[in-house]
């Protein structure tokens, strides 16, 4: 079991969850600590909702343990009451009208803050009146984006909410997620594949890759570990020999290759000396990469 130590809202050891012939969640240990926001990134079908599903208590593990403020999730209400998941598909009552969620919101959580849901409604242009089956695509993701800053639950996982927000919305609940979590910190678990937009928000990272997790790290220790080096294909090759290659590429004479872990002060030197470029790695870049090449030794060395 993994050591569960104070701060930690979530712990998890040796879960599993297969369904059939398939292995959707593969034997995955981590904990989660409180007051932090956390990106759960990983490819289609890699595993995402499933586990978001089990820490909601939403469904039975095959196999491990889940504590989640203590005790496990299924049918707790003293556990449940802290959490808030907010899913692509969220179902609704035939005859709710967008109002109806809304007031119906303060029952399930105790911290709901009515006056921001308003503002976050205005600023969305959610149609109040309107039935919930009637709403576009981007409307009903952004009710449940608004349920889910405006409960202010201890643990929010949000699951891919941005399905038919355009630009403008998004960069909203963006913006008053990080704002709102700097006056009521608590712990938010995002996933998404738009990695780029999210990458300043997340402060840790969680990559699961087939159902296992293979980075498990501070976002900012990521963000410094990996480089890209271009110039001529010899040059290159001279100086990423003997290093961790996450990618490479060449047309011609020139080649860009991603090497993993640090370079010190006398390495970018013999960079510069050689005419070679350095470029930073966004986190969607090294996730990328790490999750279409070897994930496994990645996670080794990080
Ligand atoms: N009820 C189910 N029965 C059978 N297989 C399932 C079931 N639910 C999920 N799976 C399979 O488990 C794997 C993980 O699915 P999951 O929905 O957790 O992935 P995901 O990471 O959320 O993907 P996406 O990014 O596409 O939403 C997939 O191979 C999926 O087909």
């Amino acid at each position: 079991m993994n050591p569960t130590t104070a701060g930690d809202v979530v712990s998890v050891a040796n879960l599993s969850k297969r369904f059939g012939q398939v292995t959707a969640v593969d034997d995955v240990s981590f904990t989660v600590r409180e007051n932090t926001i956390y990106g759960l990134l990983g490819r289609n079908g890699a595993g995402k909702t499933t586990l978001m599903q089990l820490l909601t208590g939403q469904d039975f593990a095959t196999s491990g343990t889940i504590d989640v403020f203590g005790a496990s999730p299924v049918e707790n209400a003293a556990v449940l009451r802290n959490i808030c998941f907010i899913k692509e598909s969220q179902k609704y009552p035939d005859e709710f009208r967008a109002k109806h969620v809304f007031r119906s919101a303060p029952w399930f959580f105790k911290n709901w803050d009515a006056a921001f849901a308003e503002q976050l409604i205005e600023e969305f242009g959610v149609p109040l009146n309107r039935a919930m089956k009637k709403l576009s695509r981007g409307q009903l993701s952004a009710v449940g984006v608004i349920v889910g800053l405006a409960s202010r639950a201890p643990l929010t996982f949000f699951d891919e909410p941005y399905l038919g927000l355009d630009a403008v919305a998004r960069q909203i609940f963006y913006d008053r997620l990080l704002s709102d979590y700097a006056e009521h910190p608590r712990t938010v678990i995002l996933s998404t594949h738009l990695i780029d937009e999210v990458s300043n928000l997340l402060e840790h990272v969680l990559v699961i890759d087939h159902g296992r997790i293979i980075i498990d790290e501070e976002a900012d220790t990521l963000r410094g570990s990996a480089t890209t080096v271009a110039g001529t294909r010899a040059a290159v090759e001279r100086f990423t020999a003997g290093r961790e290659l996450l990618h490479s590429e060449s047309i011609g004479g020139l080649a860009s290759v991603t090497i993993q872990g640090q370079l010190n002060a006398f390495e970018r030197a013999d960079a510069a000396e050689s005419g070679l470029e350095l470029l930073p790695v966004s986190l969607q870049q090294l996730i990328v990469r790490t999750t279409n090449t070897s994930a496994h030794e990645f996670q080794a060395s990080a």
